[in-house]
């Protein structure tokens, strides 16, 4: 019996083309269509007024084509012939789209007929189903602005349909009309970080990545309901659930498609590569870029910004990358780096690298600022890496049911790079800013824990993520006003979701059935971030001081001075690596098996070089014989070691003497030059300003040195956050066990004193996490 579909229906009443012509072509073709189509009086009159509308179009078009010159009629005509044809294949289209989904419908049920995009992609197609009973249609809906919760051929969504973003193609059929939708997307990616934008702005660019399933979720029998295709399209399925015996046998699902999806198989590297190298290139040339992941608890946010040791996360590939690309253009100028590092747990902002009290927010011309927020300089990669684990063993974290160290707060770090040189007449400063963040999880109540602390928290983190939702949903639909001001997450992001910045969201998402809820949760806002435009990035932060001819060499000069130090200071920094190295391989040699982890844990960076010397040492077996009953060969390696490290550490010696003579020249050279520039001209007396600081931060190593004990990088970086000092709040230990029931709040450096078997990624010496999927 021929049925028709609630579609057909409205799109007879309606007047869709491709119902109008149905009854024509067709006849008979629809009982149910023709008769009301009969009965409605306006049909007719409906396509009088559409014929009259074309031929209106036409008149137009030769009229406007006979006015034009010649060439330009004739173009003008090819297009309205092109359009029309156009409009006609598209027509013809739909009317094709239009049929198939009719088709489907009335049909004899057969899984080719009938398997739609938002059902499970081609390959991971079930066996043809016997019955049509198990078998659903995922119609379009007509309208692209449909709520979903509308059942459509028997499934209920519960998010709405979002119109697709600019420049991505849409999901579901509009597939079949965007041929070039990959390469504009792709487009899309190559522009971040060049600044390559229209004057309107770029947009946000949103990934999503699926990690493996986990040990846990496999005991308890779950099944995988993602699926990536082409890494970009994902497929989401639900099963229905056992008992729910009205949707027995009934899956549901979703399709949307991203800039690029990853599956869970992809690298680290990879996830960089695609996602944060642009943006860091970028922020060398002075623009902002942001990353974020977002994402439900125990999804993968951490793994992806931080990693473990084997495998750095986004954050630490970001900041190698950066200082290589530094290195190679050290030549060009001269470049600072300067990285704080900050969380919001509880609605409170705190300093992770120099803890304390909680810091304010307040809006500056710089944008929004913590105010008091420590800002370390940095020269090399390893001094971040130390920063970076200092400020992870800071960071809240808190066993919940779905994640054994779960980050209870939002973590972000920010690197500033500042770019000085000379060109022509004038000193170019650019200043980019990069900020990594690692959103707290959003978590359902239940799916976590109930305990009063946790909930505060879990609460917390839901609002500040609603906040965030609510700025997404408002910057989408354009809204004058924007929520920032709901949370201090949104407060902090402002720059990076509406001001000039080139910005990433990464969603991460766990594959199983298990936690199909908050799955989805994740993809449609990811799904609704994708529309967000930021402001046009046409220009880096870039700012360029004329100075006059007489000033051009001093200025010169000066530059040249900061660049050589700031190499000098790199090379002090690497030689004490090696010293560091070497002495750990000489403790190494020395000790017996049983002693053998304490040089490991004197080796805090994590440098794959040193672990490798290390490792080829323990398997050279050398220290399993007491000293006595070494074989002679073992004696005279330890003995070449130690001849090493005593000439490596008198030369690191001379060279720290003639670094700091050579330092303390130049100081003295630029702190001359710059008062004799100020008494001449006023204005340079920002620039005598900055460097009398730096000089007086080396007044300190100066005396130090001067007192016979250099401080290493490591120690003039960690110092402004003194370590014997008057214990606060936050810095109690995991001793405490009053203060940590009564505040309820754990830091990774109490998690690792009280369970120091639970590993986490942030607990371990370069964020080693041995607890991966199993
Ligand atoms: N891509 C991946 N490959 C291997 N293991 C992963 C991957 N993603 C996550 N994991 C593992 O899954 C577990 C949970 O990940 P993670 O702690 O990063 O989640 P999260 O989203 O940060 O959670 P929370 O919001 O609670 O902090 C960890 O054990 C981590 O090692």
């Amino acid at each position: 019996m021929p049925v028709s579909t609630r579609a057909q229906q409205a799109n007879a009443a309606g007047g869709q083309p491709w119902s109008s012509a149905a009854p024509a072509s067709a006849p008979g073709h629809d009982g149910g269509v023709r008769r009301e189509i009969l009965t409605n009086h306006h049909h007719g009159l409906k396509e009088k007024m559409r014929a009259l509308t074309l031929f209106y179009e036409q008149h137009k078009q030769q009229l406007a084509s006979s006015q034009g010159a010649g060439a330009r009629s004739r173009r003008s005509i090819q297009y309205a012939a092109g359009a029309m044809g156009r409009d006609e294949n598209g027509k013809n289209a739909e009317e094709d789209v239009g049929a198939k989904r009719h088709n489907a419908v009335v049909a004899p049920v057969s899984e080719v007929a009938v398997l739609r995009e938002n059902m499970a992609p081609p390959e991971e197609r079930a066996p043809p189903p016997k019955s049509s009973n198990n078998v659903i249609v995922f119609s379009r809906p007509a309208d692209p602005v449909e709520k979903e919760n509308v059942a459509h051929g028997g499934i209920a969504m519960s998010c709405p349909v979002s119109k697709p973003a600019p420049g991505l193609p849409a999901p579901v059929a509009r597939k079949l009309s965007l041929g070039g939708g990959v390469a504009a997307r792709l487009k899309a990616v190559g522009e971040v970080g060049t600044g390559n934008t229209d004057a309107a702005g770029s947009r946000i660019l949103v990934f999503v990545r699926l990690r493996p399933m986990s040990r846990k979720e496999k005991e308890a029998g779950s099944r995988s309901c993602v699926k990536i295709v082409n890494k970009k399209d994902v497929y989401l399925t639900e099963f229905a659930s056992e008992t729910d015996y009205l949707r027995l046998k009934r899956v549901r699902g979703r399709h949307f498609c991203f800039d690029s999806s990853f599956p869970d198989t992809t690298t680290q590297a990879e996830v960089y590569s695609t996602t944060t190298s642009d943006l860091v290139e970028g922020v060398l040339q002075g623009r902002n870029g942001t990353v974020f992941c977002y994402g439900a608890t125990g999804a993968g946010k951490t793994y992806t910004m931080l990693g473990t040791m084997e495998n750095p996360g986004v954050m630490v590939l970001a900041i190698k990358d950066l200082f290589a690309k530094v290195r190679q253009r050290s030549h060009e100028g001269n470049h600072s780096i300067q990285l704080s590092y900050l969380e919001v747990y509880n609605e409170t902002v705190r300093d992770l690298l120099s803890p304390g009290r909680p810091l304010l927010l307040r809006e500056d011309k710089q944008g929004t600022v913590a105010a008091g927020l420590t800002h370390y300089r940095a020269y090399s990669t390893d001094e971040v890496m130390k920063l970076l684990q200092q400020g992870n063993q800071n960071r809240t974290t808190e066993p919940t049911r779905v994640n054994e160290t779960s980050s209870r707060s939002h973590a972000i770090l920010q690197v500033i790079v500042e770019y000085r040189s000379m060109d022509g007449g004038s000193i170019v400063t650019r200043v980019g800013k990069l900020s990594l963040i690692d959103l707290a999880g959003s978590e359902r109540a239940l799916a976590t824990d109930q305990r009063t602390q946790r909930s505060i928290e879990g609460a917390n983190i839901n609002r500040s993520l609603l906040a965030l939702s609510s700025c997404i949903n408002a910057l989408v639909e354009g809204k004058k006003h924007i929520p920032y001001r709901n949370s201090k997450l949104t407060q902090l992001l402002k720059d990076s979701l509406g001001g000039s910045c080139n910005t990433v969201m990464i969603a991460n998402i766990s594959p199983s059935n298990l936690s199909f809820g908050e799955t989805q949760n994740t993809l449609h806002w990811a799904d609704r971030a994708k529309e967000i435009k930021t402001k046009a990035l046409t220009t880096a932060n870039e700012e360029v001081l004329k100075v006059s001819d007489c000033e051009t060499d001093q200025a010169k000069l000066v530059l040249e001075l900061q660049k050589e130090n700031s190499e000098l200071r790199q090379q002090l920094a690497r030689q004490q690596q090696k010293l560091l190295t070497v002495q750990a391989q000489t403790l190494a040699s020395n000790a017996s098996p049983q002693q053998s982890p304490a040089p490991s844990a004197q080796i805090s960076t994590p440098c794959s070089t040193q672990r490798k010397v290390k490792r080829s040492i323990l398997a050279g077996n050398c220290f399993n014989t007491p000293d006595s009953k070494r074989p002679a060969a073992d004696n005279a390696l330890v003995r070449d070691l130690q001849r090493k490290v005593r000439t490596m550490e008198a030369e690191i010696e001379k060279m720290k003497r003639e670094h700091l003579l050579q330092l303390k020249q130049k100081d003295e050279f630029i702190r001359d030059l710059i008062n004799r520039k100020a008494s001449n001209d006023p204005e340079a007396a920002t620039v005598e300003r900055r460097v009398v600081t730096r000089a007086s931060v080396r007044k300190a190593q100066k005396d130090a040195a001067a007192a016979g004990e250099l401080k290493s990088p490591s120690h003039r970086f960690t110092s402004p956050a003194p370590t014997a000092k008057k214990r606060t709040f936050w810095d109690i230990g995991g001793n405490s066990p009053s203060t940590l029931a009564v505040h309820g709040r754990k830091t990774r450096s109490h998690v690792a004193a009280e369970t120091p078997k639970v590993t986490s990624m942030l607990l371990q010496p370069g964020f080693a996490r041995q607890r991966a999927i199993h």
